[in-house]
């Protein structure tokens, strides 16, 4: 059995829709079909998801007119009506939208989580409905029926270990099984959304529940690359990648594939394999447990900006016993989670994401860090950018350091700090962020 989520960009048009129809239809192991909601149809065409948000924000903010509900309707009513299936879809659509404005109108958050859900669920009705008029044997599966039990925060949903028992139990099903991406419900019986790009996060937790035999990630692409194609022209395709690359990589900017979904699939060793719904005879990229490697050590090379240092010096800090426990427990303090900590003998870093020191809490932090630590110099250093070098054959290659940072060198790129993890799958440079996109293509010819 597979279990197989199409991406937003594979169902952003009724055209969409039929590619995806014929690949289920191509395979019947493709038994359980996780969706999106609509995707981009072109460049400057706007996401399903962001689409509701605005919907979300303008009845918080007293600003609703009918008009920002017709425009999420007007792309259900274009898929709908495209794929003559029954207008009254359309219909019981509009009523639950406007349902849950009216339920949660008062509760901004829950008002948002419900509103950015209903794109992929009502997107699963829709798939439903057509894979059924194609004569399949298909159900649409809410997320609650189907187990996915998570935790209560909102817009930041993950996945309760009880919920695997009931997920398992679809195995049991007859047919086609949609399920919208995307969300759960806690156990307060509110909806709950998972980070956005969330989607293959549902996926992977189906496929790992019901141990399927393989977990195919459709999207827009042929395969995953060595390098963000919009980067770089005719980039490397990757025909396998570890599960630990593929988590390195889809944290430091490969968005193809979410990094929180790796670990369901990991800890069932379900394979997954990313596809293009508009090309599904290309082989696509493996993503396993193991592979041997194949003359590249490094696999791929990922970028992300928004980062800041806090950096702090204190003479002797090599001495004090619980410094750095000190210093992390104010981060812990103050809700902020951290990224990396390079440290010297008399100096210690902190990467955060820079969008949690936004509403006034930065001067707080080092306010604390100078009074409770009485350290010498603390600054913050922002608009930082990570450049993350990946590859499982990394360990056991002389002179891989050396090699970027003389890539690095001779495109005039100043590097700001440097991070190898203890299992030497991947290396990282803090750069500028005005100069991640050169750095990132250069380390892209140096290894490529
Ligand atoms: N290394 C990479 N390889 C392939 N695609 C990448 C890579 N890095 C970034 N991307 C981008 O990821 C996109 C697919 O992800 P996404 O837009 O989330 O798709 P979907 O709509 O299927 O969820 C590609 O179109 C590409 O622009
Ligand atoms: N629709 C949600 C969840 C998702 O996973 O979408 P996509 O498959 O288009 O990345 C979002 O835009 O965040």
């Amino acid at each position: 059995m597979k279990v197989v989520k199409f991406g937003g960009s594979s169902l952003a048009s009724a055209q969409q829709f039929q590619k995806v129809g014929k690949i289920i239809t191509d395979d019947s192991d493709r038994r359980i079909v996780i969706v999106s909601a609509p995707g981009k149809r072109y460049d400057d065409d706007i996401k399903m998801t962001d689409l509701l948000i605005s919907l979300a924000k303008s009845v918080t903010e007293e600003t609703y007119n009918p008009r920002s509900l017709q425009l999420v309707m007007d792309r259900y009513e274009e898929i709908i009506s495209e794929l003559n299936l029954d207008k009254s879809l359309v219909e019981t659509i509009r009523d639950g939208l406007i349902d849950l404005i009216e339920e949660y109108q008062q509760d901004e958050d829950r008002l948002m989580d419900a509103l950015k859900a209903s794109g992929e669920n009502n997107n699963a009705k829709v798939m439903a409905a057509y894979l059924s008029s194609l004569g399949m044997e298909a159900s649409y599966v809410s997320p609650k029926e189907a187990g996915m039990v998570v935790t209560n925060e909102p817009g930041n949903a993950r996945i309760l270990p009880e919920a695997y028992e009931k997920i398992a139990s679809l195995r049991d099903r007859e047919g086609i099984l949609v399920i919208p991406g995307f969300f759960g419900y806690s156990k307060q019986g509110h909806i709950v959304t998972f980070p956005r790009g969330g989607s293959d996060i549902t996926g992977s937790i189906i496929a790992a529940g019901v141990e399927a035999d393989e977990y195919e990630n459709f999207t827009d692409v042929d395969s995953i690359y060595s390098v963000n194609p919009n980067l770089v022209n005719n980039p490397r395709e990757i025909k396998e990648l570890t599960y630990r690359e593929m988590r390195e990589l889809a944290y430091s900017g490969f968005s193809v594939f979410h990094d929180e979904a790796l670990q369901p699939v990991v800890s069932k060793g379900v394979p997954v394999c990313v596809k293009n719904t508009n090309h599904p005879e290309a082989p696509g990229t493996r993503i396993v447990g193991s592979r041997t490697v194949n003359g590249y050590p490094v696999v791929g090379i990922a970028s992300d900006k928004g980062f800041c240092s806090i950096n702090i010096t204190k003479y002797l800090m090599n001495r004090e016993v619980g410094f750095g426990r000190h210093l992390l427990e104010i981060l812990e303090d103050e809700h902020i989670s951290y990224e990396h900590t390079p440290s010297g003998i008399d100096n210690m870093s902190v990467i955060v994401r820079e969008n949690q020191l936004e509403n006034g809490n930065e001067e707080k932090i080092l306010q604390r860090i100078r009074n409770e630590l009485l350290v010498d110099d603390v600054q913050v250093e922002k608009d930082l950018a990570m450049v993350m070098v990946v590859g499982e054959g990394m360990a056991k290659t002389v002179g891989i350091a050396s090699k970027a940072t003389t890539a690095l060198m001779e495109a005039g790129i100043n590097i700001k700090m440097i991070n190898q993890g203890s299992s030497e799958v991947s290396m990282m440079f803090g750069v500028d962020a005005d100069q991640v996109d050169q750095a990132v293509t250069s380390l892209y010819h140096a290894f490529f």
